[in-house]
């Protein structure tokens, strides 16, 4: 990572250091640009005080900041003295000399590169794609059995599942667990029920029949069903699905029977009825009771899935996070950004709301909060002058915001009075 890094940085170097007549960037320009927030002036023109709108602005981050010299200027003209002296009392133009450093420039991230040592190229929390290994979980059941709720609980808060983001079009990822080297993915089957004669609903649609083909592409399937309900209630078509999904085993995929909601149970030896209704049938691996909700039983179900991944390199980010929990990372970015440039008490008065969050065509996320003050004199203070403040908060939280959700978010930030 570092090599590649470093290699960016020469690639950046060696065309500065072509480009004739090219001056180095200014680093007042850069800090004018990254703190005054200027509107730019092409395009629609500048927009109301009071609002922010990332696209009015040009958003540095994109520029590689010009890599310095970190040795002694000193120590590296003795050595040049010394090792050759040839060159000594030769004086050099400006624009020589800055030649001369870049080339150093240059020799050093060459240098630094092929130094590197593998170890190294690793950031924390990552794995080589040797190394790591994949799982796809399909989760079928009938509506309500609790697929979102046991996906939920196994991905935990920490990397917050159901990620609502389209794999396929058939479909959908519910979450991403990725513990050391596993990565295991969960999908919804959606829709996948049968009919009294016990295939599927074909003449439904086309999607839904492409779901029940590409089941069998699944490495483990999960068949789902409420317990509870079976027990009070039981659903015909329900034990259809359950007993044709375990007729027939399916030499390249594993299925395990889930019962689930046990916690509504109360007498468990009901659970052991139900097992035995079930145990006869031979494509399922193995049997879990559990609370998808509460958790119970869940441990030894992860456990089970993370030991049957295989070496497959990851194709999610590990860190899917559901919509939830970016819209309110997106609410705490820009409320870090109110206190770090506004004075303490005002923020706190402040309601802040997320009035729009909508995936936009061209792939990025439009993203609106209000700012709505009590009082003129706050609103003053948080739209500064001439938007100045109100534009470096919303500038510095695109910016964070964008590198957070590796994606181009459009970021309207509007301070309106009470
Ligand atoms: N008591 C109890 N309730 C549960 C459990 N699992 C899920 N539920 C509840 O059952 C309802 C349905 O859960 P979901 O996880 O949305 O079910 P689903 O299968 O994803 O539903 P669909 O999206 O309609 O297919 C919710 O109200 C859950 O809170 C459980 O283990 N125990």
């Amino acid at each position: 990572m570092k090599a590649f890094r470093s290699l960016r940085i020469l690639i950046s170097i060696s065309r500065t250091a072509t480009a004739p007549g090219c001056k180095p960037h200014l680093p007042h320009t850069f800090l004018r640009r990254f703190y005054s927030a200027q509107p730019k002036l092409d395009g629609d023109g500048p927009i109301g005080d009071s609002v922010f709108d990332s696209s009015q602005y040009s958003i540095p981050g994109t520029q590689e900041k010009q890599k310095q010299p970190n040795w002694d200027k000193g120590y590296r003209e003795r050595v040049q003295r010394e090792l050759f002296p040839e060159d000594k009392g030769k004086s050099k133009s400006p624009e020589e000399e800055e030649s001369v450093d870049r080339s150093r420039i240059l020799a050093k991230a060459l240098l630094e590169a092929a130094l590197e040592s593998a170890d190294d190229e690793l950031g924390e929390g990552e794995v080589r794609e040797e190394d790591q290994k994949s799982l796809y979980v399909g989760i079928i059941g009938p509506p309500n059995a609790g697929k979102s709720s046991l996906t939920n609980f196994m991905v935990g808060t920490k990397v917050a599942a159901a990620s609502r983001k389209t794999n396929t079009t058939t479909h959908e990822v519910l979450g991403v667990l990725t513990k050391g080297d596993t990565q295991v993915c969960f999908f919804d089957t959606p829709g996948l029920m049968l009919k009294k004669s016990g295939y599927g609903y074909k003449d439904i649609k086309a999607r839904v029949q492409n779901a029940w083909t590409s089941v069998d592409l699944f490495d483990v399937l999960i068949v789902m069903f409420d317990v509870h309900r079976h027990l009070t209630c039981p659903d015909s078509r329900v034990v259809r699905l359950i007993t044709y999904m375990g007729e027939e085993a399916n030499p390249k995929q594993k299925r395990i029977l889930c019962m689930n909601k046990v916690d509504l149970v109360e007498k468990k030896k009901d659970l052991l009825k139900v097992a035995e209704e079930f145990q006869n049938l031979p494509a399922y691996e193995r049997y879990f009771m559990i609370s998808g909700l509460k958790g119970s039983g869940v441990k030894d179900l992860s456990q089970y899935l993370m030991d049957q991944a295989v070496k497959k390199p990851w194709e999610e980010h590990p860190f899917t996070m559901s919509e939830e929990v970016m819209k309110n990372i997106s609410l705490e970015v820009v409320r870090e950004r109110l206190l770090d440039h506004v004075h303490q008490e005002v923020p706190y008065g402040v309601e802040h709301r997320l009035v729009d969050w909508r995936e936009q065509r061209d792939g990025s996320l439009r993203i609106e909060q209000h700012l709505i003050t009590p009082k003129l004199s706050q609103r003053k203070i948080l739209v500064g002058k001439g938007g100045a403040k109100i534009g470096r908060i919303g500038i510095e939280a695109n910016e964070e915001l964008r590198r957070i959700m590796n994606r181009k978010v459009h970021l309207i930030l509007k301070v309106l009075l009470k």
